[in-house]
């Protein structure tokens, strides 16, 4: 692993703020920790960079060890970069001094050299000597990370580096930062609250809860296969239904027999056991054919899709992503089944 975190701990007094996180990340990927606000995420990437120590555990980057309790190798010693949330330009030099303000170590030759094309490569020669307040939030956060990536460092981090822009703005960097971060094969960890922005950059993802990683996964498996309820509510939407087991991966429900991809927990797989099943509203489909109906009492447009909550005769609330052309109003039954392939079982009270 290029990146690699072993139990690494983080007290603020008594307060373990980054509580045993573990992970590793492959050299040339793009990792996020995701979470609420103050989970730790922030804390966890200081500690990386070196503007933190750790209490316990291990940091290890390409193969050094950089921070146990024992020792910490200062933050300049690292060879890591950092983009800062507010990106920390400094308003009275140039873009290009800006970026080329960490090359210190090479000739000043050297240096234009490569801030000229690292700026290039970030699309924004022609803002070489404009100040940073001459520039758009979008141009400034490519400055900073153009800065970051300038000294070649063998790791990018990133503190939530869209949080300053507008939603817009936000979607179109998110894929033009990717982009930029693979085609200089750099490895990169990011942090941020929003899980769009973290499925759109990294390839690697860590939902984080109070100091600890519920999971570290593709956003393809948080999504589909959920290992804790916290993951499953903080990832996308859905809703949790009562099952109780038939067979293994097989549950009664009130809507039919559903069998589940993956479950849970280490309950008991008897016959009879409870269960809760996660329904995302892509495993709840609208079909005018099935017998099986449910009453629409909320439908949000989302263009190409409606989000409808519909409601079972029992009082259960399920969702359903269904294609916009079928425009039902609220209070109509409509026909739906579920699609059983993503339906993931967890046992009552786990979290
Ligand atoms: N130097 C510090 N001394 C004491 N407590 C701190 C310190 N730095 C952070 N904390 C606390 O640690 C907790 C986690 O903070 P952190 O900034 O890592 O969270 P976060 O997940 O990045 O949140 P946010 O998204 O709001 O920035 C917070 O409750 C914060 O108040």
């Amino acid at each position: 692993m290029w990146l690699e975190l072993d139990g690494v701990t983080r007290r603020f007094g008594e307060r373990k703020v980054v509580d045993g996180l573990s992970l590793g990340l492959p050299r040339g990927s793009i990792g996020c920790l995701l979470g609420p606000s103050g989970c730790g995420k922030t804390t966890a990437l200081r500690c990386i960079a070196g503007f933190e120590p750790v209490d316990a555990g291990v940091i290890r980057a390409h193969e050094r060890v950089l921070s146990t309790s024992q020792m910490h190798t200062p933050p300049e010693n690292r060879e890591i970069g950092m983009v800062f949330q507010d990106y920390a330009l400094f308003p009275h030099l140039t873009v290009i001094e800006n970026v080329a303000f960490g090359l210190h170590k090479r000739t000043r030759a050297a240096r234009i050299r490569r801030a000229e094309e690292i700026l290039a490569t970030v699309g924004l020669t022609e803002y070489r000597s404009h100040h940073p307040h001459q520039l758009s939030g979008g141009q400034q956060q490519r400055v900073a990370l153009a800065r970051a990536l300038a000294p070649e460092p063998t790791i990018v981090l990133l503190d939530e580096p869209f949080s300053s822009l507008d939603i817009e703005l936000r979607e179109r960097l998110g894929d033009e930062v990717r982009g930029l971060l693979k085609s200089q094969n750099t490895t990169a960890l990011l942090v941020t609250h929003d899980q769009q922005e973290a499925f759109a950059v990294a390839d690697i993802v860590g939902v984080m809860r109070a100091g600890r990683l519920e999971q570290w996964d593709s956003p393809y498996q948080l999504y589909h296969r959920p290992r804790t309820r916290f993951v499953a509510d903080f990832i996308g939407q859905g809703v949790f239904i009562a099952g109780e087991v038939v067979a293994p991966l097989t549950y009664q429900t009130e809507l039919g027999v559903l069998r589940a991809c993956c479950a849970n927990g280490h309950g008991e797989l008897t016959a009879g056991a409870k269960v809760d099943l996660l329904l995302r509203p892509d495993d709840v489909v609208h079909d005018d054919a099935s017998a099986l109906r449910a009453r629409v009492c909320q439908r949000a447009f989302r263009g190409a899709a409606f989000l409808y909550t519909l409601r079972l005769d029992s009082g259960t609330q399920v969702l359903s992503l269904v294609p916009s052309h079928h425009d039902h109003a609220v209070g109509e039954y409509i026909g739906i089944r579920i699609e059983p392939d993503h339906v993931v079982a967890f046992m009552p009270g786990e979290n």
